[in-house]
């Protein structure tokens, strides 16, 4: 049976999913989920998730939610097929660490900037000054520390691409196309770093994918 990823081309949870199914090369079906009409929040999709958040995954009688919970399963899974996105022993540790920092550090202020500047001017609302100057700000730190890492490595979590890198692209591919990619910018390795992985075949067939829809 083909994997299923339930979700909405807009969502960056849902985005992660598919550009790690897309890096392994896996046949799946995309179930689009109409979230303007809440279908995120009844009671098919609540079986899938129960927190009403896109995405959702199957593969076969597997359910799982959690984005990064669902590509690392893929890495793991299918980890004879395609881009390898996770290493063996020691190494490994280090890209967890990467791969936290992503969720817990640059995730909370990317999702804020990315709210105030791609999806507000989106539904017709206002972006809020105060709002984007303060995670700006939070941002350039978290950047300062990307850079200083980016010296030491290739990638943020080992010498290669792995889901350390992968997570942070749907972030990217929105707040590249704002102004805070003046940020970005302003770090020659962390800019090195988002040409190089902006750059993954994965990630244009995701976005040509979204286009279409
Ligand atoms: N931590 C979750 C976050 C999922 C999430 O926030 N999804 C958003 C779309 S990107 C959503 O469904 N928002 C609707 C809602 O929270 O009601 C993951 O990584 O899968």
């Amino acid at each position: 049976m083909v994997m299923k990823v339930h979700g909405s081309v807009l969502s960056t949870a849902a985005m992660r999913v598919l550009i790690a199914l897309n890096e392994k090369g896996l046949e799946f079906e995309f179930v689009p989920v109409d979230m303007r009409a809440g279908e995120h929040k009844k009671e098919h999709f609540l079986a899938l998730n129960p927190f009403g958040q896109v995405p959702a995954f199957e593969d076969g009688d597997l359910k799982l939610f959690e984005s990064r919970a669902i590509t690392q399963y893929i890495a793991h899974v299918y980890e004879d097929k395609g881009t390898p996105l996770v290493c063996e022993g020691k190494p490994m540790a280090t890209v967890g660490v990467w791969m936290e920092v992503e969720a817990h550090q640059f995730d909370p202020v990317a999702s804020k900037l990315q709210w105030e500047l791609v999806f507000k001017p989106m539904f017709g609302m206002a972006t809020d000054a105060a709002v984007v100057e303060e995670n700006e700000a939070k941002l350039a730190k978290v950047l300062d520390i990307y850079e200083a890492r980016l010296s030491q490595s290739k990638y943020l979590g080992c010498d290669c691409f792995t889901l350390a890198d992968l997570h942070h692209l749907p972030a990217l591919t929105n707040l590249m196309a704002s102004p805070v990619k003046k940020l970005f910018d302003a770090c020659p390795k962390v800019s090195a770093w988002v040409a190089d992985i902006m750059a993954r075949p994965a990630l244009a067939k995701v976005l040509a994918m979204r286009n279409q829809q």
